[in-house]
């Protein structure tokens, strides 16, 4: 079993303020990590940093065999999924859907004048099937609605067959209905044997899709609690997470988590 992610002690500063403080993280190859945490706990800061997009100041990160810092960036990036608000904010809204796939094999946003192969326009076709986009392959990506962005986007994270896949919030916008078939999709991926490692990035345990194995769990730039779900995912750990007295309730493989009120005490 190979390991993706190896960070030992990573802080991430920006000035005054630090975004990461000694972060210390494993992933291995077959497991899928959900990552939560408040509004500015250092989630997005960490994913873009183990998507080779931002350097530690101080500490080592090891990606999928090599270290930042001693490695050409641009080697490293093909080799990683990464889907964020930020990335979907660059393509193009004219852009035909499955060009917006394809050309993430140049690692660019927006075709211009790369050629791409049948090999890469099957693919590109099979990876939206996948994640139940298939009928989108003509439409433009500024007329799609919020969750098949969300579907176009992850199946352009898979076009690069990468070993690592980070998905930062992908259900961030989406209706209740967007949400479920979101979580069907990554529950999918998840128990997919063939599946890179995938670290997901949420604000909400009803988001875990059914099949992630670990959860990391951030507040100020610190991990609070990290290991395999079954043992991290505790009321208590969410408690001190958010910063909220919370319950936390589990079944048929979906969690769900709300303030503990008076009513739940004694
Ligand atoms: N360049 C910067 N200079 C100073 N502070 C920064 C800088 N970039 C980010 N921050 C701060 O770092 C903190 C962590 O930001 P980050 O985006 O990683 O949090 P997050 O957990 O992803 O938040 P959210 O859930 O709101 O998206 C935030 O308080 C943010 O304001």
């Amino acid at each position: 079993m190979s390991t993706v992610l190896e960070l030992a002690d990573v802080t991430v500063r920006r000035g005054q303020a630090t975004l990461l403080d000694q972060v210390s993280w494993t992933v291995q190859e077959d497991e899928r990590w959900v990552i939560l945490g408040p509004n500015g706990a250092g989630k997005t800061t960490l994913v873009q940093l183990c998507s080779a997009q931002i350097h530690p100041t101080s500490g080592v990160a090891g990606i999928l065999g090599e270290v930042l810092g001693t490695v050409d960036v641009f080697d490293l990036r093909p080799r990683i999924g990464y889907t964020s608000a930020a990335v979907a904010e660059r393509i193009p809204r004219d852009e035909l859907v499955r060009d917006v796939v394809v050309s993430a094999s140049y690692g660019v946003v927006g075709r211009w004048r790369e050629h791409y192969d049948e090999l890469d326009h099957d693919r590109a076709r099979a990876l939206l099937v996948e994640v139940g986009a298939g009928k989108l392959l003509d439409r433009t990506f500024g007329t799609l609605s919020e969750g098949e962005r969300k579907r176009v986007q992850i199946a352009r994270s898979l076009m690069t067959d990468p070993e690592l896949l980070i998905l930062d919030e992908p259900a961030a916008g989406l209706d209740l209905g967007g949400r479920e078939d979101l979580v069907s999709t990554m529950t999918v991926l998840a128990n997919d044997a063939l599946s890179p490692a995938i670290v997901l990035v949420s604000h909400h345990v009803e988001e875990i899709p059914p099949g992630f194995t670990h959860a990391l769990m951030l507040r100020e730039g610190r991990v609070m609690a990290q290991g395999p779900m079954a043992e991290v995912m505790t009321a208590q750990n969410l408690t001190l997470t958010f910063g909220m007295s919370l319950m936390l309730t589990y079944e048929d493989g979906r969690y769900a988590a709300r303030r503990r009120t008076r009513r739940h005490v004694g």
